[in-house]
């Protein structure tokens, strides 16, 4: 196990009397992106959760780089492993407003940087974020979890509403980020696309990871 991936052990989630991840055991190496992959309902979004304690698994037990989650502060752990939504999220105000409200102390240098790792044009940062288009917003959304510079990202489908062009536009980010050292763990759903951006798949069905 690497430094800093994550180990799932035996792990129960259950949602009334359904059970959406039943004895889950899976590693998640720090290096490159896993695509947790599988049919809707699998199960891919609960198991994501965990990994930045969005949810608590009813049994077994979650942790990155060696350590339980448990024992973790949860807003240090958040700081360390970020989380990008299906569906943009931003914030009221603009690209600006959007970067201060996670990183208030950020100066202009490491918003550039961050807007140049994202592909976004530094012109937009004065731009109210509700007119942004899709592709720009989610990538607006990712720029914003980067900004704190965290060790892994939590992607849920952050494609699933952007047609193609954006839809790669935010993959080539990705992977470039991948590639100078971040940890991403990406739900995906379009085949093509695991096959664009995967270093490992995790299949997940019916609420168990398959080998
Ligand atoms: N809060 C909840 N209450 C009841 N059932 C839930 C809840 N959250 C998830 N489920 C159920 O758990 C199962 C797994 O859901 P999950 O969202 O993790 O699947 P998924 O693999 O991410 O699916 P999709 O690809 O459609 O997003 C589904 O059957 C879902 O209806």
């Amino acid at each position: 196990m690497t430094d800093h991936g994550f180990s799932l052990r035996d792990v129960v989630v259950r949602r009334g009397d359904h059970t959406v991840l039943d004895g889950v055991d899976a590693d998640i190496p720090s290096d490159g992106i896993t695509v947790l992959w599988g049919p809707s309902g699998a199960g891919k979004t609960s198991l994501l959760r965990l990994l930045d304690r969005l949810d608590v698994p009813d049994s077994g037990s979650v942790s990155y780089g060696g350590t339980p989650l448990d024992d973790l502060d949860v807003l240090a752990l958040r700081r360390r492993v970020g989380m990008v939504f299906q569906r943009a999220t931003p914030f009221a105000g603009t690209v600006r407003d959007n970067l201060a409200v996670a990183a208030p102390a950020a100066d202009d240098e490491a918003v550039r940087r961050v807007l140049e790792r994202v592909s976004l044009d530094a012109s937009l940062l004065d731009r109210d974020a509700d007119t942004l288009s899709g592709g720009e917003l989610q990538r607006m959304c990712l720029a914003r979890t980067l900004i704190t510079e965290p060790e892994a990202v939590l992607l849920d489908e952050p494609t699933s509403a952007l047609d193609e062009e954006p839809r790669r536009a935010f993959e080539r980010s990705v992977l470039e980020l991948a590639r100078d050292g971040l940890t991403v763990v990406w739900v995906g759903h379009h085949e093509a696309q695991v096959e664009r951006v995967a270093d490992r798949v995790l299949r997940v069905e019916d609420g168990r990871v398959l080998a």
